[in-house]
């Protein structure tokens, strides 16, 4: 069965997921709502169909994905509800709206997804974490909700209480992760590498390290030990971050995140 996917908001995230989305083509209808006009037209680039409002989308959509920031939600939320097929399966990216929370405003009955994905969905490397609400799904309805996101990247299936975990471990580090790049960036800079080449070394050192992780199935540490010269230059570097507390600095990174989201919780 074909269904057609709507989103309202198409910017950051959104047209992320739009992008990923798009990269082999769009195999669904993919219907749109942006008050930006320039991120509906991006979306439109895209393939997408551009509708005139939230109401169309929660109308004519069978996977709804809201996409606006969660400040928006109490101007998205009233438009949505009240216009949604009774088979609609909506899916929230945002913080701060559990599924309790939003199956007050949207209806109890209303099946309701969380899903925390990350910007590099662009390309095709996102990471999603997803939720269902417990209500009645087909096998075949997750595994079209789950689609959205593989299509972008890998897509895995958490309880809803480790959202905001889950939002922390991989939709917020890539702004750490950029932070990082950054500064290895300006550090190769100043010592005269030219600031390109600078980035695409810091960058492409942290792509080669994640992959290390994920294909090699090494622990962390036992990769980092076999860059670590004994008497050598590395181990050095790596006595210089624990100095300045890296490790404590990122576990906290990510705790003000989650401390963050749960202030953000509607009741
Ligand atoms: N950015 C990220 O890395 C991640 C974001 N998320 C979540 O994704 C959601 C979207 O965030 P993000 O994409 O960053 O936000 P953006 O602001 O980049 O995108 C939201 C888009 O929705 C538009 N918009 C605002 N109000 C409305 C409305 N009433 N109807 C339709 N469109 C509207 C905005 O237009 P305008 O710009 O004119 O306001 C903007 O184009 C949020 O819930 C966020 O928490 C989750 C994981 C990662
Ligand atoms: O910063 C935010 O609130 C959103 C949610 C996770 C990433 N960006």
């Amino acid at each position: 069965m074909e269904r057609v996917i709507g989103f309202i908001g198409a910017g950051n995230m959104g047209g992320a997921l739009l992008g990923g989305l798009a990269r082999e083509g769009l195999q669904n209808t993919v219907l749109v709502f942006d008050v930006s006009e320039q991120a509906l037209a991006n979306a439109v680039s895209l393939g997408a169909e551009g509708a005139s409002s939230a109401a169309e989308v929660a109308m004519k959509a069978d996977i709804i994905v809201l996409a606006v920031k969660p400040q928006f939600y109490p101007d998205v939320l009233p438009q949505v509800q009240g216009n949604l097929r009774k088979t609609a399966m909506v899916i929230s990216l945002a913080p701060g709206y559990d599924i309790a929370a939003l199956k007050k405003v949207l209806g109890q009955e209303q099946r309701i997804v969380r899903a925390m994905p990350n910007t590099p969905a662009l390309l095709g490397e996102g990471m999603t974490s997803v939720a269902f609400s417990e209500d009645s799904y087909e096998v075949e309805e997750k595994e079209a909700v789950l689609q959205i996101f593989r299509k972008a990247g890998k897509a895995v299936e958490i309880r809803e209480a480790l959202m905001d975990a889950a939002m922390a471990a991989a939709s917020c580090s890539p702004a750490f992760a950029y932070l990082f790049i950054e500064a290895l960036g300006d550090a190769a800079t100043a010592m005269g590498v030219p600031r390109a080449l600078s980035y695409e070394m810091a960058a492409q050192s942290l792509l080669g390290a994640a992959k290390m992780v994920l294909e090699t199935g090494k622990h962390p540490g036992e990769l980092k030990d076999m860059v670590c010269s004994p008497g050598g230059t590395t181990i050095q570097g790596v006595i210089a971050l624990e100095k300045a507390g890296f490790r404590a600095a990122v576990m906290e990174a990510a705790k003000a995140t989650l401390d963050r989201a749960q202030e953000m919780k509607q009741s």
